[in-house]
């Protein structure tokens, strides 16, 4: 089951018929599986380019480490790392979105070329972002959040995290429409590893179709996640290390594509690429008559 992508998107993304791959490029020198790696602009775009080489129908340019614990990057600092990268890769006429919580560096890359904000805090970082999504008619990643990276694990407190992390999102919608966005901009995310440091990460992942089924195109980002690791700890109990997660990461992404994902947020592009066709031949089988 795939489901039309948002507004803002070049059309065959937006009606691809099939879950896409956003490979994720992380202009930062600290994320926790890749921070460094691409730390120039040049490094970062040539990582750009193998990942579509790779298969990736979105790249995601993040200039902010998001990881538990991570401190804040100066607006200034976050605008060097992004946007030469944004803009380049958008002369070249690849779909790009920009990770940020800021209004301003959203605005400046969509400005650059972006046509999706990935906004992992849903808004509630900054209360201008909302403004610019609406003027710009970008596409709008809504995440689900509790709070920046130094406090969020200790928000991981839920009745049940499927109906709490839904209904938080609806607020967020609420607040979207209010704020002049339209629905087809958006897109939700549940936030794995969000305020979600331990198990609250199955349930999310297992009932996707109940996120699936609230009507927005729902983006899946599991790759390389703490909560993988800890699947995968050996038997002295440490957890795999975050390049030893890329198997699981694509076993998420074929089973979040069949129940109806949008979107997966991924590391390494091919495994998942891959693991998205398996995803469509198994799905049309199941449908066939
Ligand atoms: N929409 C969305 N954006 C994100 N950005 C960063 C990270 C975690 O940081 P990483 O870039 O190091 O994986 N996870 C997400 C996510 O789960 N969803």
């Amino acid at each position: 089951m795939s489901v039309e992508g948002p507004a803002g998107l070049p059309p065959e993304l937006r009606r691809a018929g099939r879950c896409l791959v956003m490979g994720v490029v992380n202009v930062t020198p600290d994320s926790f599986s890749d921070g460094g790696r691409w730390f120039t602009p040049s490094a970062a775009v040539a990582h750009a380019l193998a990942l579509v080489e790779d298969g990736a129908d979105l790249l995601d340019v993040g200039g902010e480490s998001t990881r538990p614990g991570a401190r804040r990057v100066p607006v200034e600092e976050e605008r060097a790392r992004v946007i030469p990268v944004i803009a380049d890769l958008a002369r070249r006429g690849l779909a790009v979105s920009v990770d940020t919580t800021r209004a301003q560096i959203a605005r400046e890359a969509v400005d650059a070329g972006a046509v999706l904000v990935n906004d992992v805090s849903g808004g509630l970082a900054d209360d201008a972002m909302y403004g610019v999504v609406a003027q710009t008619g970008a596409a709008y990643v809504a995440m689900h959040w509790r709070g920046h990276a130094d406090v969020m694990d200790d928000l991981d407190r839920y009745d049940d995290v499927v109906a709490d992390v839904r209904r938080e999102l609806a607020e967020r919608v609420a607040d979207l429409r209010a704020a002049g966005v339209r629905d087809d901009q958006v897109v939700l995310d549940p936030g794995l590893g969000f305020a979600k440091p331990g198990a609250s990460n199955w349930p999310l992942l297992a009932r996707l179709p109940e996120l699936v089924a609230d009507g927005f195109p729902v983006l899946v980002g599991a790759s390389r996640k703490r909560f993988l690791g800890h699947l995968l700890a050996g038997p002295t109990h440490e957890p795999a290390p975050p390049l030893r997660r890329d198997d699981a990461t694509a076993a998420i992404t074929a089973l979040a594509a069949v129940a109806g994902a949008w979107a997966v947020r991924v590391h390494e592009v091919s495994a998942s690429v891959d693991a998205v066709k398996v995803a469509a031949a198994w799905t049309a089988a199941a449908t066939r008559d």
